[in-house]
């Protein structure tokens, strides 16, 4: 890219002396000499045009590359240590879609053309000057002088354009996607009839867009008032100088032509460094060096995949334990409000947890730190490995593709260790209660449902989500799963199946030997309905500003069975 930059510079400025030459062979009538540099300027042009054109393409190509890795490198770190989610919740960046779609893009082709213009334009400046001082040192003080005035004067004029560009980017990527939230909620949008407020948010944004256009382009046209003036009188200035000395007989018209080139030349490469200048202050404008405090945050210790605490193969049911809390305290994302305070509790291996408490008590909060994506407090959270964990929201997410691939979430067909077939797991379909929507999905045919992609939040009732996300737990077979109210959309007989789903994998079977199979499955739910305490041996209340308190629940005051057998009968 470099050589393809030298080249270029070497063609405009071969073009120049061959120019001058054309124009004095008119000017002296000279008819053989005219033809000459005619070839020589036909010759020229041959391995001038694709030697210009080759360093477009490349410049073009690089940037696509760079692009490419620049890209995949962000989304990497977007996606580790979920980053994601911190900058959603942080609201410290603006709409990162657009950084990762546009701003790359732009990043990229900026800093590569304004390193090869930088090389190109030294060149350029240099070969032009010397030209320009050759034909007349006065040539040379007067295009300092004239590309000055005009420097300052496009600065003060244009001062507003890179903040007014930097704003239009913005607005532009609100108004997108205040449309694409109405898209993606259209359903609740259109239950509560709020189609006039969300047009009236739309339009505001509309507003916005056109409002700042509108000052962009009043401030373009002020800039061009005076640009296209400046451009104009390039071709008159370098002429009215170096006039006398033609009309003296001491230069000929070539030299005039010349003159008119290398003028325009070092004028356009002053004013293309200051304007990649102008433009690199606008990326630095969008690089905020946000300071963060130092502040106490809740250490979270991941224990390896499929261990707990033990070191030597199976223990005793309850003896060391799987989850364990110590004086923690919880506090908001901006760290405004304590929700949970001094809390040290220690869950074991076959012990299943229910956190209940008030609406804003902060349990969905608990499970979020125990994730590990809420980190403002004090104390410490140890846990199983992430790969061991599952977290069941209220409302699954469905992923884009094949109902299969709902099933696998979030691992794929290809790296998932325990290989299920199709029959597997359309049995687990079947044990979710869904064994008849693959054969729905595929006309008939389980299989093809399988592979069929649909949209599925839209066309799952919100208790099918649920249903299936348990689906999932069975392919995915954590460690520990944590259940945020994920049996909200079901009735009693089904969220009891659910529970004994879960269950079910909960036990832990002989082996001949005597010894006890793998670890099983332990969960921790959230929840408000009576009914869930006969699935869980611990009750965890958090009391707001009191001191949380925990409890064994009593099986025995349970009828659970009794109360299902009523409701079934509903
Ligand atoms: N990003 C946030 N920043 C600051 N405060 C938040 C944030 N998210 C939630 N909160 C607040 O934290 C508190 C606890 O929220 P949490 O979702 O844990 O409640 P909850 O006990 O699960 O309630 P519910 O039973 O209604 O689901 C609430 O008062 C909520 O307003």
């Amino acid at each position: 890219m470099i050589g393809l930059t030298l080249l270029n510079s070497s063609v405009s400025v071969g073009f120049s002396y061959i120019g001058k030459d054309f124009w004095n062979a008119l000017s002296a009538k000279n008819a053989d000499e005219f033809y000459k540099v005619l070839t020589q300027y036909l010759g020229a042009l041959c391995v001038g045009a694709p030697i210009v054109t080759l360093y477009r393409y490349q410049r073009e190509r690089l940037a696509i590359h760079w692009r490419e890795w620049m890209t995949e490198r962000t989304l990497q770190l977007y996606e580790e240590n979920r980053v994601y989610y911190a900058i959603e919740r942080g609201r410290e960046v603006d709409n990162p879609d657009q950084r990762i779609c546009e701003d790359v893009k732009s990043f990229t082709s900026f800093s590569l053309t304004l390193f090869l213009t930088i090389i190109s334009t030294i060149i350029d400046l240099v070969s032009f000057s010397l030209i320009l001082y050759s034909i007349y040192p006065q040539l040379f003080i007067a295009i300092i002088a004239y590309a000055a005035f005009g420097t300052v004067t496009t600065t003060f004029l244009g001062k507003d354009l890179v903040r007014l560009n930097y704003d239009q980017l913005t607005k532009e990527a609100n108004f997108r996607f205040s449309l694409v939230r109405w898209r993606e909620n259209a359903e609740s949008i259109a239950f509560y009839a709020g189609e006039d407020l969300e047009g009236k948010t739309i339009g505001e944004n509309l507003s916005s867009v056109i409002e700042n256009t509108r000052e962009l382009i009043a401030t373009q046209r002020n800039l061009e008032f005076f640009t296209n003036g400046y451009r104009f009188l390039i071709q008159l200035l370098p002429v009215t100088v170096v006039a006398p000395r033609y009309f003296a007989g001491a230069i000929e018209l070539g030299v005039i032509s010349q003159s008119v080139g290398a003028f325009n030349h070092i004028l356009n490469d002053l004013s293309i460094i200051i304007n990649e200048f102008e433009q690199l202050s606008r990326f630095s404008a969008g690089i905020d060096p946000t300071t963060t405090t130092i502040a106490n945050n809740i250490e979270l210790i991941r224990l390896s995949p499929g261990t707990t605490t033990a070191s030597n193969g199976y223990r005793t049911p309850s003896s060391y334990p799987l989850i364990s809390l110590n004086h923690l305290d919880l506090s908001t994302p901006d760290r405004k409000r304590i929700l949970i305070r001094d809390l040290t509790m220690e869950i074991h291996e076959g012990e299943n947890l229910l956190i209940v408490g008030n609406s804003g008590a902060g349990k969905s909060s608990l499970l979020r730190a125990i994730a590990g994506l809420w980190t403002a407090g004090k104390g410490s959270i140890t846990r199983p490995a992430d790969e061991d964990v599952y977290f069941l929201p209220q409302r699954p997410y469905c992923t884009m593709g094949s109902l299969k691939d709902q099933l696998l979430y979030p691992s794929l067909e290809k790296t998932n260790d325990n290989y299920l077939s199709d029959q597997d797991l359309l049995n687990i379909l079947e044990q979710v209660d869904l064994g008849e929507l693959a054969s729905r999905s595929g006309d008939g045919d389980p299989i093809r449902g399988l592979n069929a992609c649909l949209d599925w939040s839209n066309n799952l009732s919100l208790g099918e989500q649920q249903r299936l996300a348990f689906g999932r737990v069975l392919v995915n077979k954590p460690r520990l799963v944590i259940v945020d109210e994920a049996t909200s959309a079901l009735d009693m007989v089904a969220e009891a199946r659910m529970y004994n789903l879960l269950q079910d994998m909960g036990r832990k079977h002989v082996l001949k030997n005597g010894e006890m199979t793998a670890p099983g499955l332990n969960f921790i739910s959230v929840g408000h309905r009576p009914s869930l305490l006969a699935f869980h041996d611990k009750r965890l209340r958090l009391n707001g500003e009191d001191k949380p308190s925990i409890e064994t629940i009593e099986k025995s005051v349970l009828n659970t069975e009794q109360t299902i057998k009523n409701v079934s009968n509903l």
